[in-house]
């Protein structure tokens, strides 16, 4: 298929890009390179480096099969400061994409969805049928988004899938996460062990859980790339299907450091801090829906495994900065 990938320089979108290039599709990316880097576009794929704003139509224009959405403004702490720039960035855009994609006639696409659709759970591990009770702007404008797409697959025939990612982690060989600003643990955790940080804050250890730090489903981000390529395939015209997208099982933030501590053989100092305003307990993923319906599963569950490959990556980045 000919796909654009909008956010094929971030880091989920450069992993996917390649993956779908290693599977036989045709990539072009649009990516403003906001909080993308150029050279995260693999090779030999096009990069069209504008604003979806500006240039969709004449993008769609050319004749694509598909569309993957991973362009998005996507820091929960700067979407309550400045709501607007979540609202302008997120569904203003991804609505200019789906007017753009009816009128060319492009007919499917993939749309990163968020676990943050949620908000706090009633109950975990979380299914699709959940109540959406978003507790932040960013996952606010998310679920704006998936109601919109309901919206063109139902009237206007589109073939779109949602993917709620839980915590996207680890890397696939040079493509990884390396946001100017890093808000996400293990990235900061990892910057502990390579000397960039003297020690990482602990976000609460008075939570109801075993450690009484915070839980998450840390998902792999070549798992996440696959489960895409599946949710390409299973696309069906006038449905929108959505799918969570993680493990199933939890890790503290407690055992997310030991498991950095034992990749990375540096003792990576910690410091209890208070809680993280709006960050839930517990936050674990059923994927049993994309199990029975895509036959997708994460496959890289092991925590060191996933902080491994974050832990190479980091590495390669930090050989190449000196
Ligand atoms: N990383 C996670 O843990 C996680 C979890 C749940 C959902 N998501 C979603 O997955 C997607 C990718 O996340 P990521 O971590 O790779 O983020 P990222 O910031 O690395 O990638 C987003 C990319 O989109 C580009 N972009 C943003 N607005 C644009 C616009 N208007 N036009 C063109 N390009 C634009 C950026 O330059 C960047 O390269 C996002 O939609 C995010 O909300 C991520
Ligand atoms: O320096 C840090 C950073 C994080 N944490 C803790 O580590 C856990 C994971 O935090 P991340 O920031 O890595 O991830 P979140 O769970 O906050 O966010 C993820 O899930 C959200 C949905 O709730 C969004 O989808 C978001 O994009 C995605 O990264 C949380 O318990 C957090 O409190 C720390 O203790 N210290």
């Amino acid at each position: 298929m000919k796909l654009l990938v909008t956010g094929g320089a971030g880091y989920v979108g450069s992993v996917c890009a390649a993956r779908l290039v290693e599977s036989g599709h045709e990539v072009v990316v649009l990516d403003d390179l906001s909080t993308g880097h150029a050279d995260a576009v693999p090779d030999g794929v096009r990069l069209i480096a504008e604003n979806i704003d500006d240039v969709i139509g004449s993008v769609l224009a050319e004749g694509f099969d598909g569309v993957l959405h991973f362009a998005a403004k996507s820091l929960v702490g700067e979407s309550q400061q400045d709501p607007a720039k979540y609202w302008q960035g997120n569904v203003v855009t991804s609505l200019r994409l789906l007017d753009a994609m009816r009128e060319h006639g492009t007919p499917r696409l993939v749309f990163s969805s968020t676990a943050a659709t949620y908000g706090e759970p009633d109950q975990v591990p979380i299914v699709e049928t959940a109540p959406t009770r978003p507790t932040n702007t960013y996952g606010a404008t998310k679920l704006a988004i998936d109601h919109a797409i309901t919206g063109y697959a139902t009237s206007h025939g589109l073939a779109a899938v949602s993917l709620r990612y839980f915590n996207v982690a680890g890397a696939y060989g040079r493509f990884g996460e390396r946001h100017a600003t890093e808000t996400h643990l293990i990235p900061i955790v990892l910057q502990v062990a390579s000397g960039k940080r003297e020690k990482v804050a602990i976000y609460g250890d008075d939570y109801p859980t075993e450690d009484g730090t915070g839980v998450r489903d840390y998902i792999h981000v070549v798992d996440l790339a696959d489960a895409h390529l599946k949710a390409l395939a299973h696309a069906t015209g006038g449905e929108h299907r959505i799918y969570n997208l993680g493990i199933g099982v939890g890790f503290s933030v407690r055992q997310v450091i030991d498991a950095c501590r034992e990749v990375t053989g540096h003792p990576i100092p910690a410091e209890v801090s208070p809680r993280r305003s709006g960050d839930p307990a517990v936050l674990v993923a059923s994927a049993e829906r994309a199990r029975t319906e895509l036959g997708w599963k994460a496959e890289r569950v092991d925590l060191t495994g996933i902080v491994r490959d974050a832990w190479e990556f980091t590495q390669a980045r930090s050989r190449q900065e000196v």
